[in-house]
């Protein structure tokens, strides 16, 4: 029997001043890693805000165990998940130990060269300011705040996009050896491919492909996923180019993909329904051509 999810998105719809950006998302944060991939504007930090209760859905549910978020008892939520934020969210006067200490419960204070430990850093380093630490040590000390309360989960937002490619495979590295469960949002399948048993492909705000990693990069379904991967190859690749929304097709009118979308035809004037397809779920007219091309162009 598969445990129950600690989180969950049932047909989630999200949007800023009544204006939809992600629309009716379903996800599972299950064991192993789940990754949330997609580009710029596609409306992954939303839904990570959603999962962290800051932000409410218009429709659908999130599913904290077996309570929506709306009824659960948020103490032990906002203990069991936890946001790994960018470095840059260090309060830049504080010494990173006291930083750490604020983190964690007044009797538990003690702790600190334990956490700093734990992330690998020297426990020396408590006396300094975060300006005075590399990128990837102040990446550690966000992570060590975040553990300081011994969470079930991180959602982690890009968490380390900002780093040079060495310094964020030695953080990935980390994060991959904690054993605490985590939810990556990234554009780089390079990173997902490290932490992630499960991903779920973004694009304009519907998940296009969800399924395990290694088939997901292997033989993408989805055009997308197959456009992700061959344009971000390695750890430190650039970003995707963010095309916008003007090149997503408005909501309601066929497949969003389709103005891009080297294998439209005229069935993706319909919105393609997400279905089950070896082993993944894809929401694309043509996943079967797109599997079938493992290799090379498909037309
Ligand atoms: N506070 C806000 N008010 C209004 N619109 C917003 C707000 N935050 C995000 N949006 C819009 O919601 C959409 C999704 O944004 P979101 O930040 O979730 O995307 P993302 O995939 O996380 O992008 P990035 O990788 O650039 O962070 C975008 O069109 C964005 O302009």
């Amino acid at each position: 029997m598969t445990a129950m999810p600690l989180l969950r998105a049932e047909r989630v719809t999200l949007g800023y001043g009544g204006r939809a950006v992600v629309h009716e998302v379903s996800l599972d944060v299950t064991e192993g890693g789940v990754g949330l991939i997609g580009e710029s504007g596609s409306g992954k930090t939303t839904l990570a805000r959603a999962f962290l209760g800051l932000l409410t859905p218009m429709s659908g549910n999130i599913w904290y165990g077996n309570q929506t978020l709306k009824k659960a008892d948020l103490r032990a939520f906002r203990r069991d998940v936890q946001p790994v934020f960018q470095a840059e969210s260090l309060d830049p006067r504080m010494r990173v130990g006291a930083s750490v200490a604020e983190a964690l419960p007044r009797a538990e204070r003690h702790r600190v060269p334990e956490l700093l430990g734990q992330v690998g850093l020297d426990p020396e380093l408590a006396g300094r300011r975060p300006h005075q630490l590399s990128g990837g040590q102040r990446q550690r000390v966000v992570i060590a705040r975040a553990l300081a309360v011994s969470p079930r989960l991180l959602i982690l937002d890009e968490p380390t996009s900002a780093l040079d490619v060495t310094v964020q495979a030695r953080v990935l590295d980390l994060l991959a050896g904690l054993g605490t469960e985590r939810l990556l949002i990234t554009h780089n399948l390079a990173v997902v491919r490290r932490l992630c048993r499960t991903s779920h492909v973004m694009f304009a705000g519907r998940l296009v492909e969800s399924g395990p990693t290694a088939d997901l990069l292997a033989r993408p379904a989805h055009p997308y996923t197959r456009a992700l991967r061959d344009a971000v190859p390695r750890l430190g690749g650039a970003p995707p180019r963010a095309r916008g929304r003007a090149e997503a097709a408005p909501a309601g009118s066929g497949c969003p993909f389709r103005p891009r979308c080297p294998l439209a035809v005229a069935a993706c004037e319909s919105a393609p329904e997400p279905r089950e397809l070896d082993g993944r779920r894809v929401a694309c007219h043509r996943a079967e051509d797109v599997l079938a091309a493992a290799v090379g162009e498909v037309s």
